[in-house]
Parts: C-alpha cells; sequence; structure tokens
C-alpha cells in the first residue's frame, strides 16, 4: 500500500521506516525541511537502534520525504498523523500542532478525487479524533467523513530506544475507527504482524492508550511509594518487588523504584488524562496521587545529599546520566533536570555526564561543566548522583576513588561498586 506519515520524530521515523520495511510505499510529511533532506539521505533525525540500517536500506526508494502535503496525500492512500501533542501550561492537551496537520491533510484532500482515510497515530485525548480532528478534516477539504474519506485512530505503544523492535513486534494493534471501510484500510496496512488486533471506535482506541500508560506510570509512582516506607523501616523494596511480582497478576516490570518516570510521555499523557477528566466533571485523585509522587522523587535525591555532605555551596557534585533512561538522547521530563535545578540553586558546581545527551542538556542548562567520560566528572566531586539506569554505570569502580568526598546516591540502583559511601534512593 501507499502510506503518508505526517511528522517525522520519534514515532513519525520510526513508523515510516518500519512500513517501508514490510513492504509498503511511504512519503514522509514534516515542515521541518531540515528533516526531511535528513532522511531523504537516509540519516535519520533522532537515535534509534536500527533505525539508521532502514533509512540507508529504502531512502530515496520506497521511502521519500518532503514538506508538501499535496504531493504525499495525493500520492498515497491512507494518512497518519504522528506530530506531537505536548501540555498545555494547566498539563492539559495541546492539540495545536495536530489541528495545523490535520487542516493541512483537509485541504490536500479538497484536491484529491479518491477515497482517502485519515488516521491519527498520535496519542490525543478521547473523543478528539472523532470531535476536533475529523471537523477540521472536513472544513478544509469541504468533504464529508465516512462518505469521501475515512478516519481513524491507531494509538502507538512503542519504548523510545527500543522503538524499531517495539513496532515490528507488538504487543497489541488496536484500530479504532468511525466505519469499517476506514477501519479495514488500517488493519490491510498491517496483515503481515503476526499481533492481535482490536477493532474498536476512535474513543476507545485513544482511551486504551491512555489506560496504558497510565498504569504503567501508576505501577512506578506505587513502587517508588513503596520503596519510600521501605527505606525508613530498612527493608529493601527490589526484593520486595521482586517477589510481589511473582504473582502472574501483578509482573515483576514496571515496579523499579528510583527517581521516577520521565520521558515524552508518561508525565504528559497523564496529566492530560487529568485534564480531559476534569474538564467532564471527575475528580481523578489517584492520577494526580501518581504525578505527586512523581514529582517528589527526584528531589528525595537532593534531600538525602544534603542530610549527608550538608550545605551545597561551591560543592562539586558529578551528576551521572542526563537523559529520561537508558538507550536514548532524550531528555524530556529527565528526573535529572529537576535535581540539576536543586543543585544550581542551592550553590553547588555540577559536573555532567551522559554516554548520549549531553549535546541536549547544553540546551537546558548552557553553563554546567559537561564531562565525555563519567570520570571525568567524578574527579575532585565532593558527591555523585546517579539519575539514569545506562548499562556503563553498572561497571564504574575505581572511577569513584578519584572523588574527593565518596558520596555516591544512586536514583536507578545501578552502582556496583565498592569502598564507597553508597546511598540507594528509596533502599
Ligand atoms: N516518543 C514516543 O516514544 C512515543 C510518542 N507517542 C506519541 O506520538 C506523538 C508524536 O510524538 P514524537 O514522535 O515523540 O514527537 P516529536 O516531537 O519527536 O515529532 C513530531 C514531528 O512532527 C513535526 N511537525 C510539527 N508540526 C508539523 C506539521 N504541521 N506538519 C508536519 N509535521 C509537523 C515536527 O517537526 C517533528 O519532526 C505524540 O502524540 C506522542 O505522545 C506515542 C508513543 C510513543
Ligand atoms: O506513549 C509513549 O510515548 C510511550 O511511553 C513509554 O515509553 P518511554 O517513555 O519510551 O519509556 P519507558 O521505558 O516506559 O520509561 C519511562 C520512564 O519510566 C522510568 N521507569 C521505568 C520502569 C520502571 O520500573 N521504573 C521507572 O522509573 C524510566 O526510567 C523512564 O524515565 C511506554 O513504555 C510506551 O509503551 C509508550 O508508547
Amino acid at each position: 500500500m501507499k502510506v503518508s506519515v505526517i511528522g517525522s520524530g520519534y514515532v513519525g521515523s520510526v513508523t515510516a521506516a518500519c512500513f517501508a520495511e514490510v513492504g509498503h510505499e511511504v512519503i514522509c510529511v514534516d515542515i521541518d525541511r531540515k528533516k526531511t533532506e535528513q532522511i531523504n539521505a537516509g540519516i535519520p533525525p533522532i537515535y534509534e537502534e536500527g533505525l539508521e540500517e532502514l533509512l540507508q536500506k529504502y531512502a530515496g526508494k520506497k521511502l521519500i520525504a518532503t514538506t508538501d502535503y499535496e504531493f504525499a496525500v495525493n500520492e498515497t492512500d491512507i494518512s497518519f498523523i504522528c506530530v506531537g501533542t505536548p501540555s498545555a501550561e494547566d498539563g492539559s492537551i495541546d492539540l495545536s500542532i495536530v489541528k495545523a496537520a490535520a487542516a493541512s491533510i483537509g485541504a490536500a484532500l479538497g484536491k484529491k478525487e479518491r477515497y482517502h482515510v485519515v488516521v491519527v497515530k498520535s496519542t490525543v485525548v478521547p473523543e478528539t479524533t472523532e470531535k476536533f480532528v475529523l471537523p477540521v478534516l472536513e472544513e478544509a477539504s469541504g468533504k464529508i467523513a465516512g462518505k469521501d474519506f475515512g478516519v481513524a485512530m491507531n494509538p502507538e505503544f512503542l519504548r523510545e530506544g527500543k522503538a524499531v523492535h517495539d513496532f515490528m513486534h507488538p504487543d497489541k494493534i488496536v484500530i479504532g475507527a468511525i466505519d469499517r471501510r476506514s477501519g479495514d484500510l488500517v488493519s490491510e496496512l498491517y496483515r503481515t504482524f503476526e499481533c492481535e488486533v482490536t477493532r474498536t471506535g476512535p474513543a476507545t482506541a485513544e482511551m486504551i492508550k491512555y489506560a496504558n500508560n497510565s498504569l504503567l506510570a501508576t505501577k512506578i509512582s506505587f513502587a517508588n511509594e513503596i520503596g519510600n516506607i521501605c527505606k525508613k523501616l530498612g527493608i529493601d523494596t527490589y526484593e520486595v518487588m521482586e517477589a510481589v511480582g511473582k504473582d502472574f497478576r501483578i509482573s515483576p516490570k514496571f515496579l523499579n523504584s528510583g527517581a521516577g518516570f520521565g520521558g515524552s510521555c508518561f508525565p504528559k499523557d497523564v496529566k492530560a488524562l487529568i485534564g480531559k477528566a476534569k474538564a467532564i466533571g471527575y475528580s481523578p485523585v489517584l492520577l494526580e496521587s501518581v504525578i505527586s509522587v512523581n514529582e517528589r522523587q527526584p528531589l528525595l535525591m537532593t534531600e538525602i545529599l544534603q542530610r549527608k555532605i550538608g550545605d551545597f555551596a561551591e560543592k562539586k557534585i558529578a551528576v551521572l546520566g542526563l537523559a529520561f533512561k537508558n538507550e536514548t538522547d532524550d531528555i524530556r521530563e529527565s528526573r535529572s533536570i529537576p535535581v540539576i535545578a536543586e543543585l544550581l540553586r542551592l550553590g553547588a558546581r555540577v559536573s555532567a555526564y551522559d554516554p548520549m545527551a549531553v549535546e541536549n542538556m547544553k540546551r537546558i542548562f548552557p553553563a554546567i561543566e559537561y564531562c565525555s567520560k563519567a570520570s571525568d566528572a567524578l574527579k575532585d566531586a565532593d558527591a555523585c548522583l546517579v539519575m539514569t539506569e545506562w548499562d556503563e554505570f553498572r561497571n564504574l569502580d575505581s572511577e569513584f576513588q578519584n572523588m574527593k568526598g565518596k558520596t555516591v546516591i544512586d536514583g536507578r540502583r545501578v552502582i556496583k561498586a565498592k569502598n564507597i559511601d553508597y546511598e540507594g534512593l528509596c533502599w
């Protein structure tokens, strides 16, 4: 089939490359010309394992990128909206980018003769596809949904760092369509995937995505709550959760306590669902607690450190890990951001290291010291905070001996080194 993918970020570029891999012809559309040029040259606009190989294989052949909506819509049967859905000031969802993309697709649809299906893959709160995107498409095209074109919602469950693998081997495919014809076309696109397909309506598909992310975020905040209580009692929460996870109704996944969840989705999506719930007159107390536990968690790192080394003024604190999790350069909502801000507020000097995310963090904290090796960040530091679960931190040992003080607060349970003054965040 011929597919256009609107937005070439984490989800769009991976969706496009993977659809090419399963045999479709793909046109990527982005308003950022630099990204379209990169894709056409086989260069991934973001880092994801396996993405470069796919782009090298298909760019300029089965996969091309453009800024031209009209061309992309005209040449394809189906368009996937994969643009960002950030938080507005009050935490609710900001749909302005989705609106712009839908209006551009709509304008192109207005000039197209053949039937076309528009699929929302961006994470959007329930009712958005039918009550917001569909009317924008109708107005911009002058056509009627369900008659002249189809509309569907197909949420994405990939994780950053494992995005290509997750897209190619999904646990589930959810297709919420306004009518059978739209849903059948989306289903046809996924026919080679060996995975159960859930067919439903758009609002249910939208809610499945939010319930999924909110439950995973809830598991993490729950593990952190238990971890904080365990710490006060001198109990090892990792031992507790390992046993709890053996109950097949619970599963051991996503019960690692620590500095909390970051990333472009969990914080934003839980807040967006809170915003939607409030807008319809429901007070989501559990979801609000998931966020408050998560916001308190990184600041417990600096509280513990203060108890151990006292005043931060003029002290050098090494921060290991800037990405919101391992295997990515993404720093969006990284738990190291509030920690570095707090260290600076309290007068500390910060030396930071991350295997991939240094360049991105420079945009937020241009004035701290960035190092190209963990050992450089640790040299002469008074203390160290470990913020990201990078595997290479598990092998650090003698590097800690070049610190002035030997205090290491581990926010991710990754440090194995001996002869240091080690303290876990909640164990
Ligand atoms: N990042 C992730 O791991 C996942 C993200 N999602 C959801 O997918 C959506 C996209 O997320 P990301 O890929 O992370 O966003 P992103 O910010 O990495 O990428 C968005 C892309 O859209 C482009 N864009 C902006 N306005 C445009 C327009 N009018 N027309 C065409 N392109 C335009 C931007 O230049 C950018 O390349 C969000 O709703 C997110 O919640 C869902 C599952 C996983
Ligand atoms: O909607 C999305 O964008 C995506 O959000 C998450 O994926 P992602 O944000 O890439 O990363 P995760 O691996 O889920 O980790 C999120 C955060 O939780 C933290 N985490 C994870 C697991 C755990 O046990 N404890 C914990 O603190 C990680 O350190 C990280 O900061 C979901 O896992 C994906 O299924 C979903 O598609």
